[in-house]
């Protein structure tokens, strides 16, 4: 059935090898965000300008006149101009086939298709602390990894979905943290999902070492040696929000020319928001701490004197997604979203937005993992509502009966 699946829902767009092209363009300026109805022009032209042929001849703009520019575009351009001086065309071309891969995951969930896949589980052969995964998210896992291989620029990638990290290749110069398919368990439901990557450089020095020792210290460095993060939120539209270290910025996936655009740039997340995103049916077990800080912004009594609103879609992405846009605290008070895979690189995209991540007591970005599928708390948002929210002090939840849903 595995094999049937990935054939089946092979989009028919392949990625060039973009080894042999110089992506970088000089002497350009920030674009700014397209204008309404500006998607449609040059459609065919467009489709021509996804070849990294015409975008090296294309030196000395970024994005079109009309003001479309794509993510390639932009990150070929050094991100946000002067600032965005680490975005070497190694990257550049990373980046090229992770959004490629996700756009292959985009038309995976949204097929017909897929409702009998996402049901089943499989048997997890490991025993480790990983969730048994879905078939999706295997398939999705294999479409990232493939991606990757084709990339010729990752080493060593890390995923949820295995036991210890996959070796690439001994020169290739990053090492890639990824959820393939972050919220699988509502897929049923049609409920948005989303794909979740961190990009670290290899760590040279490691280079001596046996492979899976390798493997491993590379993938548990600390959050703040991030190069660059990012999430695809596969909702009523296919979001792709990045940082390459110089803000973070929002592209949707335009389905006419199968390009991700940018539509928001440099995001800022308000200072203070007025919702908060948790589970509260666990009220009765989280600590005194953070039912105290509930019970007071839920009334409008905390330092923001109005009364907050409560969304949880309980798919991490898009609660990040709309905290990002929206501001207040997306959070998970118990030990259940894994650091490597999703605190930091969420971690890394709210910060660069002016927000604030922590785990409760300790900024995520700086706590060294030891343990690959290590879980924590996560509490992300915006600066002022996360601060707050810490100052209640115990607001970790330690009871964890085990929930089934
Ligand atoms: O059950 P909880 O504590 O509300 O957790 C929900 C969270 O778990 C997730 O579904 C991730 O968990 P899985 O990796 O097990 O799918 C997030 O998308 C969501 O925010």
């Amino acid at each position: 059935m595995k094999s049937l699946t990935i054939t089946r829902y092979t989009t028919p767009i392949s990625p060039p090898r973009l080894d042999l092209y110089s992506l970088r363009q000089t002497g350009a300026s920030v674009v700014s965000p397209p204008t309404a109805g500006s998607n449609r022009r040059g459609m065919e032209s467009r489709r021509e300008s996804a070849s990294f042929k015409s975008l090296a001849a294309r030196q000395n703009s970024i994005g079109d006149d009309d003001g479309y520019c794509t993510l390639v575009d932009f990150a070929g351009n050094g991100g946000e101009g002067r600032e965005g001086k680490n975005v070497g065309d190694d990257l550049v071309v990373l980046l090229y086939h992770i959004q490629h891969a996700c756009k292959r995951i985009a038309s995976l969930v949204a097929s017909p298709f897929n409702s009998s896949l996402g049901k089943r589980s499989v048997n997890s052969s490991s025993g480790s602390d990983r969730d048994a995964p879905k078939p999706l998210d295997i398939i999705t896992n294999d479409i990232i990894l493939s991606s990757l291989r084709n990339s010729g620029k990752v080493a060593v990638m890390a995923s949820e979905e295995n036991d210890s990290p996959t070796w690439i290749k001994d020169d290739g110069p990053y090492v890639v943290v990824v959820d393939p398919l972050d919220g699988s368990r509502n897929i049923d439901a049609s409920i948005p999902t989303g794909t979740i990557f961190g990009i670290y450089n290899r760590l040279v020095e490691l280079d001596h070492l046996p492979v899976e020792e390798k493997g491993e210290l590379n993938s548990l460095q600390r959050g703040n040696r991030l190069v660059a993060s990012g999430y695809v939120l596969y909702s009523s539209a296919t979001i792709l929000c990045v940082s390459l270290g110089s803000g973070t910025h929002a592209f949707t996936l335009d389905h006419s020319t199968g390009e991700f655009v940018l539509t928001h740039q440099s995001i800022k997340i308000p200072t203070r928001g007025q919702i908060y995103s948790v589970n509260d049916a666990r009220y009765f077990d989280w600590p005194e701490g953070l039912r105290k800080y509930i019970d007071t912004v839920r009334q409008g009594k905390g330092q923001n004197p109005k009364k907050y609103s409560a969304r949880y879609i309980c798919s991490l992405v898009a609660d990040l997604h709309r905290t990002l846009l929206y501001g207040g605290v997306a959070m998970n008070p118990r030990d259940h979203l894994r650091i490597v895979y999703e605190g930091n690189p969420l971690a890394f995209l709210v910060e660069q937005a002016g927000g604030k991540a922590s785990d409760g007591k300790r900024e995520i970005l700086s706590i060294q993992p030891v343990k690959l599928h290590q879980r924590l708390p996560l509490f992300l948002g915006s600066l002022e509502d996360v601060t707050e929210l810490e100052s209640y002090g115990n607001v970790q939840q330690t009871v964890n009966p085990g929930y089934e849903v």
